[in-house]
């Protein structure tokens, strides 16, 4: 949240709304730092984790099998996962955490090409060449060699979608349609004719704006900046949350030195074990409470009071609130707000989100990838046919076995061999996103799984065989993703500002939308700098 916040007056009551790694952590940071104000956290479902979900199933042997059904890595370069790392530690579940160093086969991501054979995104000259000679790089070299020179003047004045700013920084629009849409893919779902430049590329577009070209800005900002590191080798949040929670400087360090060095980080059981560990921690709090399968519906400010009221279903009301804290897909908030503001909810209305259907595969006993096939999983561009609606596959099997045990320096090392896992396959197919918004109903769990296995098929070479050998699961993540769309930094600053003015800075937005980024480092660090307002003395 960009705004001001009030500060929390002793024994405040703060609710919370959303169970999933935003509300989860802004609880945990709140709860610590504060111990005199009583929390109330509700969750629509019966679980917490939201998105963060490690499905424990069994395979067609009657084994135990874990299926990750949303997010399964962390960047490493990044404050949120360093502090995650560090919640695990004082929770004692340190030894859950694994990475994926830069040079592994897990770090090697592929794009699908108009004639469906994948091609590695390069990472030395040879997969360079074999890159550049697809039909996916046209446009690539000379987009790059003319960037510099090309003139920043057709640059708008407001927003304009990622096609519009890659097409005009390279020149042409096969690199947006070709290559970048195939990024954009792996984090919105979304399609880079309707993402905003500014809300997913802000970067590139202030390089734009300040130097006239992206190439030009990423060179001066690395000579000026690097990665900023306080005198302690904290990065200036890490060093904030040492000092809020009067940490050891030198542990904290570590993290972030390592974590600095890895392409990415996972847990052993998946990334619901950081929010399982989270949530069992809480529940021993005399400070907080969970409220599981309670659906939060209006909210209103007290006239006189001036504290918040959430109306819970079946006419059950919770209220009270000094603060309430929002963690939920903003495409819902419309019927939140409409009783306190029409114009708000109105505002709201313009929020929309994206759908996305993930279907698991498993086979017990064979590694049906062939040797170069071996990576994090390939990306669909827009460019290509896909009558699936495919966005992507990963190849969660390869990043499994990837995987190295983080062992700080100070801890201990076991000296025992661990002893060797059968091999298997384990791939994740995402669907749908923008492909969706063309049909009027998702399609079934049948046609999606048929789907799946002829990509499968048709891009990896899979048998038939072993397709039908293995064991599917299928879920829709309805909503999941808020959809960027152009303008939405501004809409975003509006809606925070009226929000502010009609609950009297007593309701903060968190979550997916109102992050940095998207991602789940993004989320706990922005619930964490939102802890730190509402309490700075
Ligand atoms: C398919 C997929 C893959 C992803 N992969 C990655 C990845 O590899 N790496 C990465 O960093 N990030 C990834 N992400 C993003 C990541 O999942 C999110 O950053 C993270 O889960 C957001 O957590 P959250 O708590 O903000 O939201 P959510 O997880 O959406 O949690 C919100 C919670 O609020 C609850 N809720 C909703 N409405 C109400 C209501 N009215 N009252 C009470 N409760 C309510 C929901 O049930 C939910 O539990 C991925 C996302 C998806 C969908
Ligand atoms: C290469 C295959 C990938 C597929 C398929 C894929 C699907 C997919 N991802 C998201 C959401 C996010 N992914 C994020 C990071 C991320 N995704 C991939 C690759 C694929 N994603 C990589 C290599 C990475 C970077 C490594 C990592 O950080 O884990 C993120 C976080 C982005 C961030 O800034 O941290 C999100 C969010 C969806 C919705 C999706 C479905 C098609």
């Amino acid at each position: 949240m960009l705004g001001p916040l009030n500060n929390l007056p002793a024994n405040a009551r703060v609710g919370v709304v959303g169970g999933g790694i935003s509300g989860l952590t802004f609880t945990y940071f709140l709860g610590k730092l504060r111990p005199d104000v009583k929390i109330t956290l509700f969750e629509s479902q019966p679980r917490t984790g939201g998105w963060i979900h490690s499905f424990n199933t069994r395979d067609k042997n009657g084994d135990p099998v874990m299926l990750e059904q949303g997010p399964r890595t962390l960047r490493g370069v990044s404050d949120g996962t360093v502090l995650m790392a560090d919640i695990l530690r004082d929770l004692k579940r340190q030894s859950a955490i694994q990475y994926v160093r830069k040079r592994s086969k897990a770090n090697r991501k592929f794009l699908l090409d108009p004639n469906d054979n994948l091609v590695q995104v390069p990472n030395s000259i040879t997969t360079l060449i074999k890159f550049l000679l697809n039909p996916l790089s046209k446009g690539l070299i000379s987009g790059f060699l003319g960037e510099r020179m090309r003139s920043a003047a057709g640059r708008p004045r407001g927003d304009e979608s990622v096609h519009s700013f890659i097409s005009r920084r390279f020149g042409n629009e096969y690199v947006s349609t070709n290559l970048v849409s195939a990024v954009f893919h792996g984090i919105y779902a979304d399609d880079v004719k309707q993402l905003s430049a500014r809300k997913v590329m802000g970067r590139m577009v202030e390089y734009e704006a300040k130097y006239g070209s992206i190439l030009r800005g990423a060179k001066k900002s690395k000579q000026a900046n690097g990665r900023q590191l306080t005198p302690s080798g904290l990065t200036p949040l890490v060093s904030l949350y040492q000092d809020a929670f009067e940490k050891d400087k030198y542990e904290l360090a570590r993290l972030c030195k390592d974590f600095g060095k890895y392409s990415m980080i996972g847990l052993t059981g998946g990334l619901e074990t950081f929010t399982k560990a989270v949530s069992q921690e809480l529940i021993k709090w005399p400070n907080v409470e969970i409220v599981t399968s309670k659906k939060v519906g209006k909210i209103t400010l007290g006239k006189m009071s001036q504290q918040v009221t959430v109306s819970l279903g079946g006419g059950q009301i919770s209220s009270g609130f000094d603060h309430l804290r929002l963690t939920t897909n903003p495409s819902s908030w419309a019927e939140l707000f409409i009783q306190e503001s029409k114009p708000l909810s109105e505002l709201s209305n313009r929020a929309t989100s994206n759908t996305v259907l993930l279907v698991n595969y498993y086979l017990p006993g064979k590694d049906v990838l062939l040797k170069g096939q071996q990576g994090f999983g390939y990306l669909v561009p827009q460019c290509d046919e896909n009558v699936e609606n495919l966005l992507g596959v990963i190849f969660d099997s390869v990043i499994e076995k990837n995987y190295k045990a983080y062992k700080p320096v100070f801890s201990r090392t076991s000296f025992f061999r661990t002893k060797k896992k059968k091999d298997y396959t384990k791939l994740t197919i995402m669907l749908g996103g923008h492909h969706l918004k063309y049909e009027a109903n998702a399609p079934s769990k049948d046609i999606t799984i048929r789907a799946a296995k002829y990509a499968l098929h048709n891009h990896l070479g899979i048998s038939l065989e072993d397709l039908e050998a293995g064991s599917w699961e299928f879920v829709t993540a309805k909503n999941c993703l808020p959809h960027f769309f152009v303008g939405y930094n501004e809409w975003q600053n509006q809606l925070e500002s009226q929000v502010l003015q009609t609950y009297k800075a007593k309701v903060s937005l968190g979550g997916m939308g109102f992050s940095k980024g998207p991602g789940v480092p993004d989320v706990v660090t922005d619930a964490f700098q939102d802890v730190l307002k509402l309490t700075e003395e």
